[in-house]
């Protein structure tokens, strides 16, 4: 599903060099949910930015559903990301002045379907997450355990086959944190939807198939 040779990632300026990935070999197979672990600064959402395609490896080589990825244009790479991965971020990234259902049509804007198409799978999509009754909220009107929903809602819209999810929980509360990875759990189990989390909760990461441990950008076993 998704396998990485070798990747290097290093941030230059003039004047410094950061390293902040170095020989990562990883190998996800379709339907898995695995975690990132690894203390600040390690690199785990400069891993999961470039498993994502939102950043580019300086060295090495990452496929998609066999494909090698290197040679695409961003514009393909946006078209991939678009159709075939989904996002979830630690502080929700919600537009505020759009309602639960608006936020969560965003993504098939740039797909050619009829409005009511659109809203439709935007309602089953919240009610994948257990908010439909929220459906006409705005942000600030929604706990963060409900705005989370409504962010993998729009995560999960387009059907896409691979999730990534950095820091999900980190902004939530112990209860809230284990409906989020009760939603992902079940995402992963019945929709056989990968999942790759960025986690700092040994707790949360203990609740997937597999924990990848990162220190000082290098994997460790
Ligand atoms: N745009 C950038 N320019 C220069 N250095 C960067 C950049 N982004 C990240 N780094 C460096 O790369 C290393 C890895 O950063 P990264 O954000 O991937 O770590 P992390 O494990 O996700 O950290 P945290 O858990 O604190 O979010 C760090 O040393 C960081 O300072």
């Amino acid at each position: 599903m998704i396998r990485l040779e070798n990747i290097e990632k290093v941030y230059r300026t003039d004047t410094l060099e950061t390293v902040a990935l170095s020989g990562i070999n990883l190998h996800v197979k379709k339907g898995e949910f695995i975690s990132i672990m690894g203390p600040s600064g390690s690199g785990k959402s400069t891993l999961l930015n470039i498993m994502g395609l939102l950043d580019t490896a300086s060295q090495g080589m990452i496929s998609l559903n066999e494909r090698p990825i290197q040679s695409h244009k961003d514009s393909d790479l946006a078209q991939i990301r678009n159709r075939e991965l989904g996002f979830i971020f630690q502080k929700f990234h919600l537009i505020n002045d759009l309602r639960a259902v608006d936020n969560v049509e965003i993504p098939l804007l740039y797909r050619s379907m009829s409005n009511r198409e659109r809203h439709k799978l935007a309602e089953d999509a919240l009610q994948r997450v257990g908010l439909i009754s929220r459906a006409k909220h705005f942000p600030s009107q929604l706990s963060g355990g409900q705005q989370q929903r409504v962010a993998i809602a729009r995560a999960i819209v387009g059907k896409p086959s691979i999730l990534f999810a950095d820091e999900p929980t980190g902004n939530l509360d112990s209860q809230m944190s284990e409906e989020i990875m009760e939603i992902l759990k079940e995402l992963n189990r019945k929709e056989q939807t990968t999942i790759i989390m960025v986690t700092h909760d040994k707790r949360m990461a203990d609740m997937t198939d597999r924990i990848v441990r990162i220190f000082d950008g290098r994997q460790v076993a």
